[in-house]
């Protein structure tokens, strides 16, 4: 509620108790009936225009308050899904769980938390006024009205923490159909390729099923609880009848059919203001769960200095397990700045995980890696990946993340990374479609080494950039990198040995856990 300007908030809690009267305007006119039996046709006209003159008034505050609440929520719904994109990105969700908690989450709390807030704030007001009124009407009758009215409460006093289990296991069913939809979709090529196309439809269709019926099934028990309190609102109307007719043939407490009839009009307000908080608080507890989020949202991260110009890396008794896997025994070791080092060994072996150690993106399990003489972060070193995350968008984009870069800067970097005369007559304005494999794999690599240079980052990391290259792109690639003057550490599979002997690298081959020299092969 935070999220909302001060003044919208009265606006909407003002308009929405103005807009509550129907209630007791109901008991109020409706409730004179009884006494209009032979009035002149003044007083008739005059009752007439009075009514008008409520219910349209009492209708207006009731349409402005529905103007604001969709402007409240406009707020709230925008907070929210900031809110909900942030956390995912910091927790590094899967995309799918990050699209399935900004849609159907997000959805879902639109309708059963936003609106539902809203309904029971009108209903409230409607049920608070409703019961000052019967109560100043009849206090004996409008206490039996009130005391019944509350019953209706019970059901779902029971119910909501049922019905807010239910939503959490839906949101997780609806998690896995989403990644099971993205898998359908991604393997297109593959699944066509094998003819595997229906077997595996079927799969997507078991977790769409799965997730429909969590949601059918908290569904129908929020209807089930509701059902309970209706059946109760039978009790709510027919207990308070009885007493009163049973007062109004003893002749106690004031009590004629007029008043019963004027209670019974507004307390159908109290009794229908009480029934819709419940409606609304089985929607709240729906969506419990998914509110809760995993963490709060971070500051986002502020763009660090590096500690020197030309820092060294420091590993200090770095070791690295992954429960009881052990990937690297405890290592100590120094890397000045400028160095070029190879890292070699079998798939699975861990050297992506050993180049993540460096990065700062994996803690190590025992000891430390430090640039000068601060603990390495992520955004002090620049890793490159196999796999080249690119977007839709012009390659400017692409290359400046929206960072001010002037466009002599941009083209220096195209053209070190041989792209300039490849991309078209204008190459920063190209619009670019990655999903639409409109560049080659080694087009794709090139670019973001192009973004990776533009940010001069004293350590480059590389995660087998070149596996999905031909030799003459590889060796393109290779002699840009290792001719810059910084440390340039490179995880391999397949190396280029000549290039290795001209740039003086080391290489280090991971065995048993440890990192081994080898020779420059
Ligand atoms: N986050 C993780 N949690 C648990 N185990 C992991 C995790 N990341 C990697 N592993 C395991 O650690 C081992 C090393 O993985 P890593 O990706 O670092 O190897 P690699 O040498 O880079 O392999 P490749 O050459 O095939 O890319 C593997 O057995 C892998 O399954």
């Amino acid at each position: 509620m935070h999220h909302l300007p001060r003044w919208l908030l009265l606006a909407v809690v003002v308009t929405a108790v103005l807009g509550s009267f129907e209630g007791i305007i109901n008991g109020l006119v409706l409730g004179q009936f009884p006494t209009l039996v032979g009035a002149t046709s003044t007083r008739l006209f005059r009752y007439l225009g009075a009514a008008v003159l409520l219910y349209v008034g009492t209708y207006t505050f009731l349409y402005l308050s529905q103007v604001l609440i969709v402007v409240a929520t406009k707020h709230l719904n925008v907070a929210l899904k900031q809110t909900l994109l942030t956390v995912s990105f910091q927790q590094g969700e899967k995309p799918s769980s990050g699209l399935n908690h900004l849609t159907n989450d997000a959805a879902k709390i639109e309708q059963n938390y936003f609106s539902a807030l809203a309904s029971l704030l009108t209903a409230i007001a409607s049920t608070v006024l409703s019961t000052v009124f019967v109560l100043a009407v009849n206090p004996v009758m409008g206490l039996v009205f009130i005391a019944f009215s509350a019953l209706t409460m019970v059901p779902m006093i029971f119910g909501q923490k049922g019905i807010g289990r239910l939503g959490a296991l839906w949101s997780q069913a609806n998690d896995r159909t989403v990644q099971s939809a993205s898998d359908w979709l991604t393997g297109r090529r593959e699944l066509r390729q094998y003819a595997v196309e229906q077997p595996f439809f079927r799969r997507v269709t078991a977790a769409l099923t799965r997730s429909e019926n969590a949601l059918q099934k908290q569904n129908i028990r929020q209807w089930t609880v509701q059902y309970s309190s209706w059946l109760l609102v039978v009790l709510t109307l027919v207990g308070p009848w009885t007493v009163g007719f049973y007062l109004m043939s003893h002749g106690g407490f004031g009590i004629t059919i007029s008043v019963l009839l004027t209670l019974t009009l507004t307390a159908d307000h109290v009794v229908g203001g009480v029934r819709q908080v419940m409606d609304v608080w089985g929607q709240l507890a729906s969506t419990a769960a998914l509110r809760r989020l995993p963490a709060a949202p971070q500051p986002f991260i502020a763009p660090t200095s590096t500690p020197a110009a030309t820092p060294a890396l420091h590993l200090d008794s770095v070791a690295l397990n992954y429960g009881d896997h052990a990937v690297l025994a405890p290592t100590t070791l120094t890397v000045p700045y400028g160095t070029k080092m190879l890292l070699t060994g079998p798939s699975g072996i861990g050297k992506t995980s050993c180049l993540n150690l460096l990065a700062g993106w994996q803690k190590p399990t025992q000891g430390t890696v430090a640039l000068a003489d601060a603990p390495v972060a992520p955004t002090q070193v620049t890793y490159i990946p196999q796999d080249p995350w690119l977007f839709t968008g012009t390659v400017r984009d692409n290359l400046t993340l929206t960072a001010a870069y002037p466009d002599q800067t941009l083209r220096a970097a195209l053209t070190a990374v041989g792209l300039n005369a490849e991309l078209g007559p204008d190459p920063l304005a190209r619009e670019i479609h990655p999903d639409a494999d409109d560049l080659s794999g080694g087009q794709k690599q090139r670019l973001v080494i192009a973004r990776a240079l533009l940010r001069q980052r004293p350590v480059i990391l590389l995660d087998e950039i070149t596996a999905g290259l031909d030799d003459r792109n590889a060796h393109a690639i290779r002699t840009l990198i290792y001719q810059l003057p910084q440390t340039v550490i490179e995880s391999a599979h397949h190396t280029d040995p000549a290039l290795a002997q001209e740039f003086h690298f080391q290489t280090y081959a991971l065995q048993n856990q440890q990192l081994v020299p080898a020779p420059n092969f």
